[in-house]
């Protein structure tokens, strides 16, 4: 009789730390935790390791492996004793957005994404290298090395790691740094000296299988990578696929054979966690403008989900969702903007709607922007927290103009995270089954989402210089 395999997978997310333990050969889920995190977009990385310890607790007991999905972009700065010396800046934290301007001004939009697959945007690791230069030089003095959330995290679980040289990333979370080129698979040191004004020491890029240490109970730790890149794994995305998660973020993504570079800065050029790459657009304002609108409305999730359903459309109110300023579009210093309001307009159920349909807006534009870079869109498949809303699965088909798949609801980064660990253990990357929900009834015609998207996008471009003031 075969001796069941387990391996556990971890999605530190910008929220929360989830933990799925599952059997390596089919994928089942038999345990898992969770754990919140710090409500900052600066957060000391020891806050990580706790959420880790609270959301493992009593699961890991015969583990044989574990990885580590990862929040991608946010800077982890450490000494030459590998001691943190300033909270992780995370990715949706904007305070490097003059830093970014002055970056893309110095080597010019084209040679950016030809040098690393994208255009560096306020997320990017890179513009947090310079803006702590001169936001905390003293910080910026100690620092000896720069690690990316998934990697630091890595680092810590691996008993009989010694120093900063140890340091251990992958292509996909590297991907996201600003100073890696998923091309010819290399770092770019001179990127990094432009933006520090000296080099720091790089963790070393591991491949798509490797086992890169092992934990203090004797588990095989394998690469680990960015959160979307996990997911890809957990979903098993294939050409003709693409992810629309609506964390946190909310990202589209699909895999390729091909890397991509985009001197628009719309699809950033990653690479996923196999060896291909991950073209992907990123909003900051996903599955928190529905919390927010429902908080601002007294409601519930449950209720703004019925408001937004039953309200008979958002009847030419428009919401841009920018309540954390916005990356794609690039517009880090704009704030939301709520157009259109009449006394029949002004009603919570209205608001609602139009909270549902700014944000897939948001993605409807993302889906598109794959499409200008010749990717297929033969359908979507919809995930993160927000993909739980009946509203959202309503609205989605029309507006993203493809058919909607549901995953059955699951924390798929960290069961990517789990599958990356049953390859390292195994040697084969196993075939786990990705069973589908049905998706509420999708309730909107294609003219009447075409007219939603065309009131969106003449409120974002005639407010445009507007939204690029500085946030009050
Ligand atoms: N039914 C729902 N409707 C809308 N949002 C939801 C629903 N259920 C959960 N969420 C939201 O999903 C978010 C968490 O999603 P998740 O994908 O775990 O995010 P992250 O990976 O960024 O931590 C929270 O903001 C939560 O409010
Ligand atoms: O910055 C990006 C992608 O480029 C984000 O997708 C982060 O990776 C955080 O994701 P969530 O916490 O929302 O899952």
């Amino acid at each position: 009789m075969s001796q069941q395999k387990l391996v556990a997978g971890v999605d530190c997310s910008t929220q929360a730390t989830k933990v799925v333990v599952c059997d390596a050969a089919t994928g089942e889920v038999l345990r898992e935790g969770r754990a919140p995190h710090p409500d900052a977009t600066q957060v000391d990385p020891a806050e990580w390791f706790k959420a880790w310890e609270i959301a493992s607790d009593g699961l890991l007991d015969d583990v044989q492996a574990v990885s580590v999905g990862g929040q991608q972009h946010g800077m982890v700065l450490l000494d030459a004793d590998g001691q943190v010396v300033h909270p992780a800046v995370l990715w949706n934290d904007t305070s490097s957005a003059d830093a970014t301007a002055e970056l893309v001004a110095e080597l010019g939009p084209e040679a950016w994404a030809e040098a690393t697959g994208s255009l560096p945007v306020p997320s990017f690791t890179v513009t947090k290298l310079r803006w702590v230069r001169s936001a905390a030089p003293d910080v910026a003095d100690r620092a000896a090395a720069v690690a990316l959330p998934h990697d630091w995290l890595t680092h810590r679980l691996a008993a009989g790691r010694n120093g900063i040289e140890d340091l251990t990333t992958d292509r996909g979370d590297a991907s996201g740094t600003g100073w890696w080129s998923p091309a010819t698979n290399s770092y770019r040191t001179d990127l990094v000296e432009r933006a520090f004004g000296r080099s720091l020491a790089l963790p070393r890029v591991a491949e798509p299988a490797e086992t890169v240490g092992e934990t203090a109970s004797g588990a095989l730790l394998a690469a680990g990578t960015g959160d979307n890149m996990a997911a890809a794994l957990g979903l098993d995305l294939q050409p003709g696929d693409v992810a629309v998660s609506l964390g946190t973020s909310g990202t589209a993504f699909a895999v390729s054979t091909h890397p991509t570079s985009d001197p628009s800065g719309l699809v950033a050029g990653f690479a996923d966690a196999t060896g291909r790459y991950l073209p992907l657009v990123c909003t900051l304002n996903a599955a928190r403008v529905m919390s927010a609108t429902a908080q601002l409305l007294g409601m519930d999730l449950a209720e703004l989900d019925e408001a937004a359903l039953t309200s008979s459309g958002s009847n030419g109110l428009v919401m841009l969702p920018y309540l954390d300023g916005e990356r794609t579009p690039d517009l880090p210093h704009s704030t939301g903007l709520v157009y259109g309001l009449t006394r029949a307009t002004m009603q919570p159920a209205t608001m609602a709607r139009a909270a549902v349909e700014g944000m897939l807006c948001g993605l409807a534009d993302a889906v598109d922007a794959l499409r200008a870079q010749g990717l297929p869109v033969q359908r979507v498949l919809l995930l993160g927290g927000a993909a739980r809303s009946r509203a959202v699965q309503a609205l989605a088909p029309a507006l993203l103009g493809a058919p909607v798949v549901l995953p059955e609801p699951g924390e798929y980064v960290a069961l990517g995270a789990a599958r990356q660990a049953a390859w390292a253990l195994t040697g084969t990357l196993p075939t786990w089954e990705v069973a589908s929900g049905k998706p509420e009834t999708a309730i909107l015609t294609d003219a009447e989402a075409a007219d939603i998207r065309a009131r969106y996008a003449a409120v974002l471009n005639g407010t445009r210089p507007l939204l690029a003031q500085p946030r009050p």
